[in-house]
């Protein structure tokens, strides 16, 4: 079992580290799509960036590292409770040394276990099989594309595509309707698993089991694979592009698997997977548990290396770059138009989902007048001497703060607030009032903004847990992008509007 736990512990920080082949080459895909010059291509060369960064550092991909789900196939009679508490062990040291971050949080005290271990994570499936080896699958799925899944029970109506029958028809609807809905919020360019039929459960998990296919497999059922290819060719034709941003890669995959369903049940479930799909396999010797051979690592490694990023970002947008250093007047954010690049020296503090309710009735821990926020749950360690590091720290999704932001913002006095994904109506009117703007980072580039990060300046309400925190930070050439700023203009609105109208002509029947 010793030798069992290495190997899970290889498969955990690999997963967590190491893009799979398949997801390179999709993005290298989507990447050669994406005209230069534009915030959608470089975006791309930062998450390029990013993904080789991980490889380098040996460190998280994305700051979240998910709900980690482990599907293992076993001979009969292997002793599935050794093998649960050999994983739990990995998960736990792989936690301790920031491959993973805390992610296990009590769902009613919001208490994070620090091991990502407790009730219900993480997640293992045991099956068994007629083979004398043990093969072991883990995807490590982030919290912001977790929430963009979606479940639709036909017959439906669907914003802009109209009704969606208990037919081929109205599955195609479902799909398309699922991809425009997630917006950037999911960290597109998305992967999507598609369950069709089931109950309201098998259908869901049928959908992530498609995840675990290869991206470029051919679908065996000829229904199915029609399917998937319309969906791939008119997804990526929605303009939402990279991060929500625009542009022309939307979707790098699309997977689709049916099961028989009840007469009166017709569930279609969509699970979305960021850019960072992080999902590796291995095949273990059943009487050692050594690692026998790795899955996912067949055909070409894009390796992403320094040159070929460099020279896509040669033709840079033709923007302004503004440099920020808080605290910041409102004069500088009114200067600030949708599309610059602000680049950002000096104090940023994290705060997000804990810290913004909090906010709304304590007082903040430090002065936060004219400051900037980031929305972000980093991946942290202590060092001997009590010192933190920054193992990771890319952006969270910004819109599940809609409620508190404009608030807050104005209750202290803060300028601007970085994240992903974009806010609401809400937000937006509170920038115009109050003289505030909103950044966009780049979802999952964890390694990139880490770098970004020199030093630790301190942590408040760390109870909390680690990734709900306030941190202290300074920052050097931390780079983002206006998409909303304090004249009314949001790009996300306005991405939303565009992409929903390319939606409403895919109303007329197709299959
Ligand atoms: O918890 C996180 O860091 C973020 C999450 O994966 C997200 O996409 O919002
Ligand atoms: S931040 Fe983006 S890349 Fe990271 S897990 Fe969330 S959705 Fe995925």
């Amino acid at each position: 079992m010793e030798i069992f736990k290495e190997s899970m512990y290889k498969l955990v920080v690999e997963t967590s580290t190491n893009l799979p082949n398949d997801v390179r080459r999709a993005i290298q895909a989507a990447k050669q799509k994406e005209n230069a010059g534009t915030t959608a291509a470089l975006s791309l060369a930062t998450i390029t960036k990013n993904i080789s960064m991980a490889d380098e550092n040996v460190s998280p991909i994305c700051q979240d590292t998910g709900m980690p789900t482990f599907k293992i196939k076993v001979p009969v009679g292997a002793n599935q409770i050794e093998m649960k508490k050999a994983i739990y062990e990995a998960i736990e040291e792989a936690t301790k040394n920031g491959k993973l971050r805390p992610n296990s949080v009590d769902s009613i005290t919001g208490e994070n276990s620090g091991n990502n271990l407790g009730p219900g994570t993480p997640i293992i499936y045991f099956e068994q099989w007629e083979k004398d080896e043990i093969e072991a699958r883990l995807v490590l799925k982030g919290g912001g594309c977790e929430n963009k899944n979606m479940q639709y029970s036909l017959p439906a109506e669907l914003d802009g595509l109209g009704k969606a029958g208990r037919d081929l028809d109205g599955i195609r609807k479902c799909i398309l309707h699922s991809v425009y809905q997630a917006q950037g919020q999911g960290c597109s360019a998305g992967f999507i698993g598609v369950g069709i039929g089931g109950d309201r459960i098998s259908s869901a998990s049928l959908a992530k089991e498609q995840l675990f296919r290869s991206s470029e497999d051919v679908n065996p059922d000829e229904t199915l694979r029609k399917l998937e290819d319309y969906v791939m060719e008119h997804a990526n034709n929605l303009g939402i592009g990279t991060m929500g941003f625009g542009g022309e890669a939307t979707l790098l995959g699309c997977k689709i698997g049916k099961s028989n369903r009840l007469p009166a049940s017709f569930f279609v479930s969509v699970a979305y997977n960021c850019w960072a799909f992080r999902r590796l396999g291995v095949t273990l010797d059943a009487t050692t548990g050594e690692i026998k051979e790795w899955q996912y690592k067949d055909g070409e490694e894009i390796k992403f290396i320094e040159e070929e990023v460099a020279a896509a970002t040669e033709e840079k947008p033709k923007t302004r770059e503004v440099v920020l250093e808080a605290p910041i007047t409102e004069e500088q954010i009114r200067e600030l138009k949708v599309g610059d690049v602000v680049i950002i020296n000096g104090d940023l503090h994290t705060g997000r989902d804990a810290i913004h309710h909090h906010l709304m009735d304590h007082d903040a821990p430090i002065d936060l007048n004219g400051q900037i926020i980031y929305h972000c749950g980093p991946v942290m360690l202590k060092d001997e001497a009590g010192e933190w590091h920054v193992k990771a720290a890319g952006p969270t999704t910004s819109i599940r703060e809609e409620p508190y932001q404009g608030d807050v913002m104005k209750k202290f006095g803060i300028r601007a607030v970085i994240g992903k994904g974009g806010m609401g109506p809400k937000t937006l009117k509170a920038l115009g009032e109050h003289g505030g703007v909103y950044l966009n980072a780049i979802g999952g580039a964890a390694q990139y903004y880490a770098d970004c990060i020199k030093k630790v300046d301190g942590v408040d309400l760390l109870e909390f847990g680690v990734p709900e925190a306030m941190w202290h930070l300074k920052v050097e050439g931390f780079a983002a992008i206006v998409t909303m700023d304090s004249h009314g203009n949001s790009l996300h609105a306005e991405v939303d509007k565009t992409s929903f109208e390319k939606l409403s002509e895919l109303k007329e029947k197709v299959f």
